[in-house]
This record gives structure tokens, sequence and C-alpha cells, in this order.
């Protein structure tokens, strides 16, 4: 038995042999102590370095400890005494790391209790971060005056840039403050958005079929009544990740699932090294960051491996096609097409170059797949968890279901503009579960600073932004703020009555549709006034997709109760396990 020999050659190693026993002498017995065996000796030398090492990282973590207690507490003097805070007690030892701790992992309490105390009466208050410094959380009276600012005086990239630690965890200054991205989603994408739903279903069914079988040989599907445990989290990264790169990066790449989850795990390893680096003072930072970014250069450089010769080949291909109008090749219709046409039309070589646009595909990757995702998912979450999960999926079941007659079994521009409950369910969604610190956050670059609305003065380089979580939960722009309320948006329209929406007090009472896309002063998931999200209409087109095809095509059991996001400084975490159980609906639509 191969245990049975294991164990005695083992045995073997440990106890002395015959030949050994044989010329075994009492001279050696008597020289024989136990400090000068070599087991001793091992043990010894093990011990000495364990004990080493546990001193050095000892001294290392005392050492950052110092560093970033010295760096925080330099921050918080920066703040002008008269203003509050939430979160740091002034009277406690080591208050600002403390407090900048707290705002790490307390910030839903920290921005509920300042909204309540503070922003409710119209005032400023400070909230401790990690990743920004000491915050000025402006009341909602003043969030359309913070969108409508010029970045010369209220920077946004610079706020991203710096919380997230671009510098280091992403690099290149040159192609992120480039205008190409931002101008090709607008001019292009968001103009596109329906033409291309065809293709994009493509993917959802693929994805879903993969992901969803319980026939594991063939593509066929799972039949109804065979359930199948699967993440939640997963499963949509992979779908979104599928769908989006389709009109990125085209039909071959974009169902590979190496580049799609390189791109996801990128966009986590930037928050990850963002959070390390934060610790360290700025001298530090480069040689840190050489370390904590060793999973960033590795995803993105998965993704430049698929990306590069791709594009090399789209540069030649469209430069054939030019001079040689006749030759037989069709140029696809995605980013990589409008990038490269963009291209050709720019002149330095950060514009040009294959590299270069190889790695805004990675960056349009993080912008786009895990905040796609999150959103997604809360939706999921919320509306198979919602007490009356059964009478909400059937009438969104209902909807999709009639709307897709309507349109001849294809899912049109027109025909996802008509899934008003879908779309009220997700927003809804985004408005109770997507939460998030603040938003709006903007860092002051105006050499003076910047006087506030109420004459408060803000230094340069300190960060403003809103509560959105308070705005979110405000009874003031909401009924019943605690409910997840799935046709809340959607029920005046349907109902044709006109929806009162009390502008915060600036303006009497208009009559606005409420649909996802629609930034306002109190729905702030994707920011609002001149920033906000450019993607937003490409994010919620995919997402309606997704879902509708999942509710005409399968059944997820309810779940008890709703598993838990969890709050990481201003970050809103969805439950990334959380497992749901699904199977194929035996009446197709
Ligand atoms: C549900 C999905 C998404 C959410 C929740 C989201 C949210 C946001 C937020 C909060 C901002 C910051 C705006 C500000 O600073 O005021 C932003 C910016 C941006 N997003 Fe999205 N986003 C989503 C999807 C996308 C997609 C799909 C794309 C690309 C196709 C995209 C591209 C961008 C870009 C380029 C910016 C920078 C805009 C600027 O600086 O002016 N996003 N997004």
């Amino acid at each position: 038995m191969p245990v049975l020999d294991n164990i005695s050659t083992s045995l073997h190693n440990l106890v002395p042999s015959s030949s050994s026993i044989s010329s075994f002498s009492f001279s050696s017995l008597s020289s024989y102590t136990p400090s000068n065996s070599p087991y001793f000796l091992i043990l010894t030398l093990t011990f000495s370095s364990l004990l080493l090492l546990s001193l050095l990282l000892l001294l290392l973590l005392l050492f950052l400890f110092i560093v970033s207690s010295t760096k925080s507490s330099k921050e918080h003097t920066s703040v002008p005494e008269h203003l509050p805070w939430v979160g740091r007690e002034s009277t406690q030892f080591l208050a600002s790391i403390r407090a900048n701790y707290r705002g790490l992992v307390d910030s839903v309490r920290i921005y509920r209790e300042g909204y309540r105390k503070h922003s409710k009466s119209n005032q400023i208050y400070i909230a401790p971060t990690w990743t920004k410094g000491p915050q000025y959380i402006l009341p909602p009276s003043m969030t359309s005056w913070l969108a409508a600012q010029p970045d010369a005086i209220l920077n946004a990239k610079d706020c991203t840039f710096d919380t997230a630690q671009f510098t280091w965890t992403v690099g290149h200054p040159e192609i992120t403050s480039n205008d190409m991205i931002d101008l090709l989603i607008k001019r292009e994408l968001t103009r596109g958005i329906g033409a291309m739903n065809g293709e994009l279903m493509e993917e959802v069914e693929g994805s879903m079929e993969g992901l969803f079988s319980t026939n594991s040989n063939s593509n066929a599907g799972a039949e109804g009544g065979e359930w199948k445990q699967v993440g939640v989290f997963d499963s949509l990264t992979k779908t979104v990740g599928r769908v989006a790169n389709r009109v990125f990066v085209g039909k071959e790449l974009c169902s590979n699932m190496d580049f799609v989850m390189a791109g996801t795990h990128f966009a986590r390893d930037i928050s990850v090294s963002s959070y390390i680096l934060h610790m360290f003072p700025k001298f530090m930072k480069p040689a840190v960051a050489w370390f904590a970014t060793i999973p960033n250069r590795r995803h993105s450089g998965i993704m430049m491996k698929y990306l590069q010769p791709l594009i090399k080949q789209r540069i030649e291909d469209m430069n054939r096609k030019k001079a040689d109008p006749s030759w037989h090749w069709e140029e696809p219709n995605d980013f990589l097409t409008w990038m490269v046409r963009e291209s050709f039309k720019r002149n330095t070589e950060d514009e040009r170059s294959v590299y270069s646009l190889a790695y805004r595909v990675v960056l349009l990757n993080f912008a786009a797949i895990t905040t796609s995702t999150i959103m997604a998912t809360n939706a999921l979450l919320d509306i198979w968890s919602a007490k009356d999960s059964p009478a909400i999926v059937e009438s969104l079941r209902e909807e999709a279901s009639r709307v897709l007659k309507e349109h001849n079994g294809v899912w049109t521009k027109a025909a996802v503009a008509k899934l008003h409950r879908l779309d009220s369910a997700i927003r809804e969604s985004s408005r109770v579960s997507g939460v998030g610190g603040t938003s709006i956050a903007r860092k002051v670059r105006a050499d003076n600073g910047v006087t506030l609305p109420d004459g408060t003065w803000v230094p340069k380089g300190a960060i403003v932004g809103v509560s959105m979580d308070g705005i979110h939960f405000d009874e003031k722009f909401y009924e019943k703020v605690n409910e997840f309320d799935a046709f809340r948006f959607s029920r005046p329209r349907e109902e044709q009555q006109q929806l009162v929406d009390v502008s915060l007090g600036e303006k009497p009472r208009v009559t606005v549709h409420e649909d996802l896309v629609n930034t306002s002063p109190h729905f702030l998931p994707f920011s609002h006034g001149i920033h906000a999200c450019p993607g937003r209409f490409f994010a919620a087109n995919n997402i309606k997709l997704i879902l509708a095809h999942l509710l005409l095509n399968y059944e997820i059991q309810p779940f008890e109760t709703r598993p838990p996001n969890m709050s990481i400084g201003d970050i809103s975490v969805v439950p990334v396990k959380a497992t749901m159980m699904i199977r194929k609906r035996e009446v197709k639509a």
C-alpha cells in the first residue's frame, strides 16, 4: 500500500537504521547533548528567523503608523477651525488617524449623522476619509451650484486621479488626461445606442446559456425544472463584460474571458493599491507603488497582449481600405474603429500609437464594466429580495413580454425605451443600494481657493462634495425613503399623472420623467452636471437588455433576506459571494 510505504519510509528517516545502531558506541553517547543535535540547530535557526521577521514587521507597522498619523494630522489642521467635524473627536489621542480609519470602515454612519445634524440645517460639515483626506460636505441646497462649477475652479479629474492614485495605479498621464475616450463615448457610442442591440443580445444569450445551462455538453441551455446555483456578481460580471466589449472590441475578443476578467481584476487592483498608497507620504509612493501595483501591471498586461495585435491589424486594414476602396473588407462598427479613425486626425504619438490606443481600451473597461455590474447586481438582489418580489417579477415580466411582442421580438432602441417599470426598478435600486459616501466630489484647483455660496472659504487642494447617501434617504425628496418601491418612478408615468418634483426649494413644482439616465440634484449615482457620467446611456441600455432577457427566459428563487452590501470608505461594495438559484423557464416569451 503506497500510503503505508510512505509512512514506513518516513519512519526510517527518523529512526536510526540497524547499521547505525550496530556502529553505536558509548563515546558517541557521552558527546551527545540536545543542543548540538542538527534538529536543535534547525529549530533554533527557524525560531530566530521568525523572531527577526516579526520584529521587522512590527517596526515596519510602527513606521507606517507614525507616517500615516503625521500625514493625517497635517491634512486635518488645514481645515478652518469653525467648521464642524463628524466622525472626529479632537480631544481623543491620535484623533486624526483614528478619524480617517473611521472614515474607512464606518462611513455610512458618519454621512448619515452629518446629514441629519448639519446638511438638514443647510450647513457644511467635514467628514474624515481614508482616500480624500478631510472632505467638505455641502448641503443639498448647494448641489446644483457644485455641479455647474468649471474645472478651473473645482476639478473633477483631479479628484478622481488623486482618490484612485492614478499616477501610480494607472500611470500614463498623457493618456488619462486626453479627451479621446470622452469624445468617442458622446459622439459615437451614445448616438449609436440601439443600432447594435441585435449584436448585444447575441452576447447576452450566449453568456447566459453558458453560465446557467445545466446541460454540460451542449449549448442547448437549462431545461425547465433543473435549478442551478451560481454566483450573482460573477455571472453578471461575465455577462456585462462580454456585452459591453462586443461594442468596444468586437465579436472575437468580447467572449474571451481571460481578456474580460483581466479588465475587471484591473479595476479591483486600482482600488486596492490606491488604499495602500494613501498610507504613505508622497516621497515614498514610487517605491511602494512598484510592489503594490504588481497585480495592476499583470492584469493590464493581459489585456494589452490581446489588444495590441488587434489594433495593429485594424490600423493596417483601415489604411488599406482607404488606399483601395474596392478591397473587399467592411469596417466593423465598434469602438476600435471609431478610435483608430479619430487617431488618424490626431498628431501626437500619444494619440496615434498602437500602445496608447490599446491602453485607452483598458481604461474604457475600467470605467464601464465594474460600475455597470454593480448596478445590475444591486438591481437583481433588490428585485428578488423585495417582500413582494413575486408580484414585482410578474409585473416586470408582463411589461417585457408585451413590449417585445409590440416590437416583433426585437429589442430596438424604441422597445428598450418602453421598459418603464424595469427602468424604474433599476433606478430605485440605485437610490437605495447604490449609495456611496459622496457624489460630485471635486478638488479645489483655483490658486486662491474657492468661496462657497454661504461665504465659507475652502483652500486649494481640498475636496468638496455632497452626501449621496443623505440625499437619497431624505424625506424631502422621496416618500417612504427606506422602502424599496420598485415602481416609484414608473407609476406616475403609467397612471398618466404628473410627478411633482420638489427641487430643493429652488423652484416651485415642475413635471419631469425620472428615468434611470436622468440625473438630478437628488439622484446622484451617475453624478450630476457638467461631468455626469457620459457612459450612462450605454450602461442603462445594457443592464435593461440583460435583466429583460433574464426575466423572460429564466426563473430565480427569491432571496429570504437581501444579501447585504458593505461600505468601504466612499464605496458601497456589493456582496460578491452571494449566490442565486436559477433555472430556465419552460414558457418562452
Ligand atoms: C452603471 C454604470 C456606471 C456608473 C454608476 C457610472 C458612474 C460614474 C460617475 C459617478 C462618474 C463621475 C462623474 C463626476 O465626477 O461627476 C463617472 C464618470 C465617467 N464615466 Fe461612468 N458610470 C457608469 C458606466 C460607465 C460606462 C459604461 C462608461 C463608458 C462607456 C463610463 C464612462 C465614464 C467616463 C469616461 C467618465 C468621466 C467623465 C468626465 O470626467 O467628464 N461610465 N461615471
